[in-house]
């Protein structure tokens, strides 16, 4: 643990990563720690001038890239992953001082995702074939075959509650395609996608393929990457209402956006499920990274026969989460992101008391003491007695905090976990399993797990409906995103 800490130190300074050269900036700006509230490094900021650099290293080293065989990316992308692979820890140091996520947390999802999103992806675009049509036609026949070409410059803006694995989420992929990027992770964690830059750089991706900027949204290098007329396409992950006002920006441009945006998740779960396991899993997506995950379940309806034994079940599982220093492999709860969204997290536990809620455990703020009391902690939170309508249940507070209602019917259910004005993911609890595969086919969300949560196959499409998202990412899907389909029609 302590090399994984000494590591973390060592980096002082995040610079951009522009046309194959580690550029500053005169702006820089503090990344802390939320564990602590230590500085991790001086990030230095992408004006719109540093944007514009990346736009046209890019544009410059398009043509090379794109003509680039499947092959020869795809081995790029398997030396990526071996050098994540290689670079573990120092992935692992600066993702834990950047997100205060527990060590444990950080070593099991977000890093190995990191490595295996590029041997997903190396794998699927060698697989990847086209679509070819023999047409009959009055002076005999036609074949038809379609071409996959990349989109050109891609831009991606990342979150920063799975840092590395969101951002290679789209890195991977749009790589894979034979695109140009410009990319930029959130202000709040700009470590590890610092230290893929120097992946890049070491793995000899061609200059300009791949370009990193830090920076915030509006009016610095986010704003910038949407507002480029030269950037052919942009892929976002992040609050719904920034995905809308991307969308608003790049509108008249009228470019390709990949929206991977917020969520207010519903889990069902029925008497007849295995109860042991329905308490844990819903404890796990309740609480897994502090709440902040964007498919975490904010909304539990639990059949009323189990109803009382669920919620207390689930309080124990609350209490038994372990807030402390994220390198304590003993810790099971890190802090929250920010001081700025632990205000928020916390303005919704006070809401959720003016809207009536009964609080059965948490809602308030844990006294770790030292230097820890600097971070930005808040207890796991379990609510009861809300009405479906209350504020705390319609809108996504991304903390570790559920709202538990009975349901009496299957009809009532499904109806409950509909009324919502997102529908990214769900979870279904039961032995029942018909039951399970029709509720599966009527629940409002793009991604549904039965008896499981958060089990992953890179292959599947992964998104969301209404508010949260547009398109599909994930296997062909992502290749289909980060390229322009062509049809070829040859008079034989
Ligand atoms: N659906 C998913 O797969 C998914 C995954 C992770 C997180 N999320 C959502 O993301 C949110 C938390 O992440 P966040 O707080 O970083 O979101 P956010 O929208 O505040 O910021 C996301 C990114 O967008 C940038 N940005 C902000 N405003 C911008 C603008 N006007 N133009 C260009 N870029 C801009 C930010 O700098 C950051 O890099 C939650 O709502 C969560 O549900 C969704
Ligand atoms: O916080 C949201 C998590 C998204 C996860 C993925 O995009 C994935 O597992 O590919």
């Amino acid at each position: 643990m302590l090399a994984v800490f000494r590591s973390a130190q060592l980096i002082s300074e995040y610079r951009n990563y522009i046309n194959g050269r580690f550029v500053e900036s005169p702006n820089t700006f503090e990344d802390l720690n939320p564990a602590n509230g230590e500085l991790v490094a001086r990030v230095h900021e992408a004006d719109a001038a540093l944007v514009d650099q990346a736009v046209r290293a890019g544009r410059a080293a398009l043509p090379a890239w794109r003509n680039t065989s499947a092959e020869q990316r795809a081995q790029y992308l398997e030396r990526i992953a071996a050098v994540i692979e290689r670079r573990a820890d120092d992935f692992l140091a600066a993702e834990v001082a950047d997100t205060g996520k527990p060590v444990s947390v950080a070593s099991r999802v977000d890093i190995p995702r990191g490595a295996a999103n590029f041997r997903a992806f190396a794998a699927m675009i060698r697989m990847s074939g086209g679509e070819v049509y023999e047409t009959p036609t009055p002076e005999g026949r036609a074949l038809n075959y379609s071409l996959r070409q990349p989109l050109g410059v891609v831009g991606i803006i990342s979150p920063w509650n799975l840092p590395l694995l969101l951002f290679t989420w789209k890195v991977a992929p749009a790589l894979a395609c034979g695109n140009v990027i410009v990319a930029k992770p959130s202000e709040e964690t700009p470590g590890t996608a610092t230290l893929l830059a120097e992946v890049m750089d070491e793995v000899g991706l061609p200059e300009g393929v791949f370009n990193l900027v830090h920076g915030f949204g509006p009016g610095s290098a986010g704003a910038a990457i949407v507002d480029h007329p030269d950037v052919d396409g942009i892929t976002f992950t992040g609050e719904s209402k920034t995905g809308a006002t991307i969308m608003r920006n790049v509108a008249d441009k009228v470019r390709p956006v990949s929206f991977e945006l917020g969520g207010k998740n519903a889990a069902l779960v029925f008497a007849d499920a295995d109860f042991d396991k329905a308490v844990a899993g819903v404890a796990r997506s309740s609480f897994l990274n502090t709440g902040q995950v964007c498919l975490c379940t904010e909304r539990v309806y639990v059949e009323r026969p189990i109803f009382d034994r669920f919620v207390a079940a689930l309080a124990e599982q609350a209490r038994a989460l372990r807030p402390g220093d994220p390198l304590d492999p003993e810790t099971t709860l890190g802090p929250l992101i920010s001081r700025q969204h632990r205000d928020k997290v916390l303005s919704y536990y006070a809401l959720a008391r003016e809207e009536g809620a009964t609080v059965v455990t948490g809602g308030g703020v844990p006294a770790l003491g030292g230097k820890l009391d600097q971070g930005c902690y808040v207890e796991p939170t379990i609510w009861t007695g809300l009405d479906q309508s209350a504020r705390c249940l319609q809108e996504e507070v991304f903390g570790p905090v559920c709202h538990v209602m009975p349901f009496d019917t299957e009809e009532q259910a499904i109806a409950l976990a509909n009324d919502s004005r997102y529908g990214l993911a769900s979870a279904i609890w039961t032995t029942h399993l018909d039951r399970g595969h029709r509720l599966a086919a009527r629940i409002d969300a793009g991604l549904v797990w039965l008896n499981t949560w958060f089990l992953r196959d890179l292959r599947t499409p992964f998104g969301g409906m209404k508010l949260s998202g547009l398109g599909r990412e994930g296997g062909r899907h992502s290749l289909d995103f980060y390229s322009e389909l062509k049809n070829v029609c040859v008079q034989m």
